[in-house]
């Protein structure tokens, strides 16, 4: 397929991602396609759930990484792929999965995706959505408690033995790698604005 374009859109957990992602695609509607790193996460159901909820998820091998880069190759050449679903509450993928068509805007969302330099190089434009910690925090708290089935101590517990010290290992050090790097998510609307008009001049152009 011509005129694809590949934007990536990372940033800490919880920095507002989504919601950057979600502008996006209000903009360009059909023609985009979102993919999130976390649908990848591989499934562990090998383990019963007591142990699954134990493991490191904020670490690159908590991901089957190169079925993401297969698919978007994929999707580039045209053809469709059936992405993975997973579920945060079951901390395991669904038996389901989600056809995805090939369009002209893909966006890579996931706050560990400019580790894998190989999953980096397919990214024409790399957006790095920047909050403060103690914002991500409160806004994990709250989102992990009403939407991914958790407790206040599990998430305080998970935030201060894996996320934070590994959002310090694999996020942070991999910002330098952005070309965008966007304070207030998706509050920011002059830097949406701007993203906006240069995907539309890439797809122009082209
Ligand atoms: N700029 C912002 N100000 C306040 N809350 C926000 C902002 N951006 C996102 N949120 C909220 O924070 C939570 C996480 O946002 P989301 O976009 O899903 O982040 P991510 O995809 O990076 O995890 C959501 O509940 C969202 O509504
Ligand atoms: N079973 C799981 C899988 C992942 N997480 C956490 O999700 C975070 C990433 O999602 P964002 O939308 O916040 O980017 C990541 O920090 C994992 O710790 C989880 O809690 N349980």
């Amino acid at each position: 397929m011509k005129n694809v374009i590949v934007i990536g859109v990372s940033g800490g957990s919880a920095s507002g991602k989504t919601t950057v992602a979600n502008r996006i695609k209000e903009e360009f509607k059909d023609s985009v396609e979102l993919l999130s790193h976390d649908f990848y996460y591989l499934p562990y159901d090998d383990l019963p759930m007591e142990e699954r909820v134990k493991l490191n998820y904020d670490h690159p091998n908590a991901f089957d990484t190169q079925r993401l880069i297969d698919d978007i190759r994929k999707l580039k050449q045209g053809i469709s792929i059936d992405r993975p679903v997973y579920s945060y509450t079951e901390y395991t993928r669904l038996s389901e999965t989600v056809k995805v068509n090939p369009a002209k805007v893909i966006i890579v969302e996931g706050f560990m995706i400019y580790e894998n330099s190989e999953l980096r190089d397919l990214m024409d434009i790399k957006v790095f959505v920047d909050a403060d910690a103690d914002e991500r925090l409160i806004r994990r708290i709250i989102r992990d408690v009403k939407e991914r089935g958790r407790t206040l101590e599990s998430v305080i517990d998970q935030y201060t033995k894996t996320a934070k010290p590994m959002h310090e290992l694999f996020v942070e050090p991999y910002k330098k790698y952005a070309d965008i790097i966007i304070p207030r998510g998706g509050m920011n609307k002059i830097a949406i604005d701007m993203l906006i008009h240069q995907i539309k001049a890439i797809l122009s152009d082209e």
